[in-house]
C-alpha cells in the first residue's frame, strides 16, 4: 500500500455503522430518546455563551448584537443540516470523527478528531471557569461571601492560583458520568429545564424594565461590528451536535439525531435571540464593559428590578447551566476518543467498557484528569477562541462529507437530507471559512501549532495502529 492510499482509505460506512454499540469488554446501552438526545445538545450549547459572552459582544456590535446572534445562528444552521444528515446515515458515537472517515479518509478523520478535542476537551475547560464566575456572584447574593480569587481564578488573571472552583465541577460532572449514560442524561434534562426557565424568568424581569429608546441607534459600529459580535457569539451555538456523540446509545439514532440536532439549534436560537433583546432593552449597551467578565445577566436582573433577588436566581441559573454544559461535553469527548480507540488511532485502553455499568470508566477519568489540568493553570480566554476555529474546521468538514457521500454512495439509506443539495453544504462550507477568517492572528498560531502537534501524534501512533492497516480500498 502507498503512503498515499494509507492517508486517504475510508473506513466502509456499513462497516462503522456495524461496530457501532461495541466496546471491548462490554457493550454501551441504547437508552436515550429523542427529547432526552435533544435535551443533551441544549445542554451542551447553552451556557456560558449567553450567560457571560453576551456581555462582551454588545460592545462590539450594541443594540446590533441581536442581529449578530441571528446571523451566527444562519451558519450554525448550514452546518446543523449536514451533521443532521450524516448523523442519520452514519449513526455511531464518533460524531464528524466518524463521518470524515467514511467520506475523505483516515488522515482527515484524524485532523477531525484532532480539531473535536478543541470543540470538546478544551472548551470545556473554557466552560469550567466561567463557572467560578458564576458560582461567586451567586454565593456573594445568597450569604454576602465570596471564594478566594486564589482558587476561582486561573494563574495569569488577576490574584489567581489555581481554578479550584473550575477543577470542582469537573469532578462533579465526572462522578455523575460514571454512574451512567442514562443516569447523566436524567441530570442534565433537569438542568436543561431549570436553565430554560431560568433564562425566561430573565427574559420577563427585563422586558419589565424595557425601554425602547436603548435601541436606537441600533447598529453604531456598522456592519463589521455586527460580523465582529457574529464571530465571537458563534461559540455560543457550538454543541448542537453533541446528540452525535450519543449515536451509540440512542434508541432510535437514524430518527432521532437528526431531529434533536435541528430541534436542539432552533430552541437555542429562539432563547438566545430573547435574552440579548431583553439584555438591551433593560439596560443601554453603553454600559455593558467587554473587559468585565462579571456576571452580566445577574446584574441586569437587578437594575431592572432594583433588588437583588433576581440576579440570585439569574446566578443560580447560571450555575446549573453551565454544569449541565461540562457534563454534557465531558461525555462527548469520551465517546468520540471511544470511536478513535475502536479504529485503532488512539490507544485502546479508551474503548474498555466496564460491563456492569456500561460506561468507559477508563477512558472518562483520563478525559476527566486532562480537564482538570486544563481548567485549572491555564487562563482561558484564548481558548474559548481556539474551540471556535476548531470547531469551525470540523464543520467545514461535515459540509464536504455531505457532498462526497452523495456523490460516492448515493444509494445509502438516509433518513434526513438536507435541503437545496448541493447548495447548503456548499455555502455551509464557505460560511465556516468566513467565520474562521475572522478569528484573530493568534488564534490561527496556535491552531497551526495544535495541528502540528496532531499530525506528529498520528505519523507516531495512529498510522502504524489502525485497524484498516493491510487493507485497502
Ligand atoms: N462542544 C461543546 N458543546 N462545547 C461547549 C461550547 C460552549 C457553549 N456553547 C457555551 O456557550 O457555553
Amino acid at each position: 500500500m502507498t503512503l498515499a492510499q494509507r492517508l486517504f482509505r475510508t473506513k466502509p460506512t456499513e462497516r462503522i455503522v456495524a461496530e457501532g454499540g461495541h466496546g471491548e469488554g462490554g457493550e454501551l446501552r441504547r437508552t436515550m430518546s429523542l427529547w432526552q438526545l435533544t435535551l443533551f445538545s441544549v445542554g451542551a450549547t447553552l451556557g456560558t455563551g449567553i450567560f457571560v459572552i453576551l456581555g462582551q459582544a454588545v460592545p462590539k456590535a450594541g443594540p446590533a448584537v441581536v442581529l449578530a446572534f441571528v446571523l451566527a445562528a444562519i451558519t450554525a444552521l448550514f452546518s446543523a443540516l449536514s451533521y443532521a444528515e450524516l448523523a442519520g446515515t452514519i449513526p455511531v458515537s464518533g460524531s464528524s470523527y466518524s463521518y470524515a472517515y467514511a467520506t475523505l479518509g483516515e488522515l482527515v478523520a484524524w485532523i477531525c478528531g484532532w480539531c473535536l478535542m478543541l470543540e470538546y476537551a478544551v472548551s470545556v475547560a473554557a466552560v469550567a471557569v466561567g463557572w467560578g464566575e458564576y458560582l461567586n456572584s451567586f454565593l456573594h447574593a445568597l450569604f454576602g461571601v465570596t471564594l478566594p480569587e486564589a482558587i476561582t481564578r486561573s494563574p495569569g488573571q488577576d490574584g489567581g492560583i489555581v481554578n479550584v472552583a473550575a477543577i470542582v465541577i469537573v469532578l462533579l460532572a465526572t462522578w455523575l458520568l460514571l454512574y451512567g449514560a442514562s443516569e447523566s442524561a436524567m441530570a442534565n434534562a433537569v438542568f436543561v429545564l431549570i436553565k430554560i426557565v431560568v433564562l425566561l424568568f430573565f427574559c420577563v424581569v427585563a422586558f419589565s424594565a424595557f425601554q425602547s429608546g436603548n435601541f436606537a441607534p441600533f447598529a453604531p459600529m456598522g456592519v463589521a461590528g455586527i460580523t465582529a459580535a457574529a464571530s465571537q457569539v458563534f461559540f455560543s451555538y457550538i454543541g448542537f451536535d453533541a446528540a452525535s456523540t450519543a449515536g451509540e446509545e440512542a434508541k432510535n439514532p437514524k430518527r432521532d439525531l437528526p431531529l434533536a440536532i435541528i430541534i436542539s439549534l432552533a430552541i437555542v436560537t429562539v432563547v438566545y435571540v430573547l435574552v440579548a433583546a431583553a439584555a438591551i432593552g433593560a439596560m443601554p449597551w453603553t454600559d455593558f464593559n467587554a473587559e468585565s467578565t462579571e456576571a452580566s445577566l445577574a446584574h441586569i436582573a437587578d437594575l431592572a428590578v432594583g433588588a437583588t433577588w433576581p440576579g440570585l436566581i439569574v446566578s443560580f441559573g447560571a450555575v446549573i447551566a453551565i454544569a449541565s454544559v461540562v457534563l454534557t461535553v465531558i461525555y462527548g469527548q469520551t465517546r468520540i476518543l471511544f470511536a478513535m480507540s475502536r479504529d485503532g488511532l488512539v490507544p485502546r485502553v479508551f474503548q474498555r467498557v466496564n460491563p456492569r455499568r456500561q460506561v468507559p470508566i477508563a477512558n472518562t477519568l483520563i478525559v476527566a484528569a486532562f480537564i482538570s489540568v486544563l481548567a485549572g493553570l491555564v487562563p482561558l480566554g484564548q481558548l474559548a477562541e481556539a474551540t471556535s476555529i476548531g470547531t469551525l474546521f470540523a464543520f467545514a468538514i461535515v459540509n464536504v462529507g455531505v457532498l462526497v457521500l452523495r456523490y460516492r454512495s448515493p444509494e445509502l439509506p438516509r433518513s434526513f437530507r438536507v435541503p437545496l443539495f448541493p447548495a447548503t453544504p456548499v455555502l455551509g462550507a464557505i460560511l465556516c471559512a468566513v467565520v474562521m477568517a475572522g478569528l484573530a492572528g493568534v488564534t490561527w498560531v496556535a491552531f497551526g501549532l495544535w495541528m502540528l502537534l496532531g499530525l506528529i501524534c498520528y505519523f507516531l501512533y495512529g498510522y502504524g495502529h489502525s485497524r484498516l492497516n493491510g487493507e485497502v480500498r
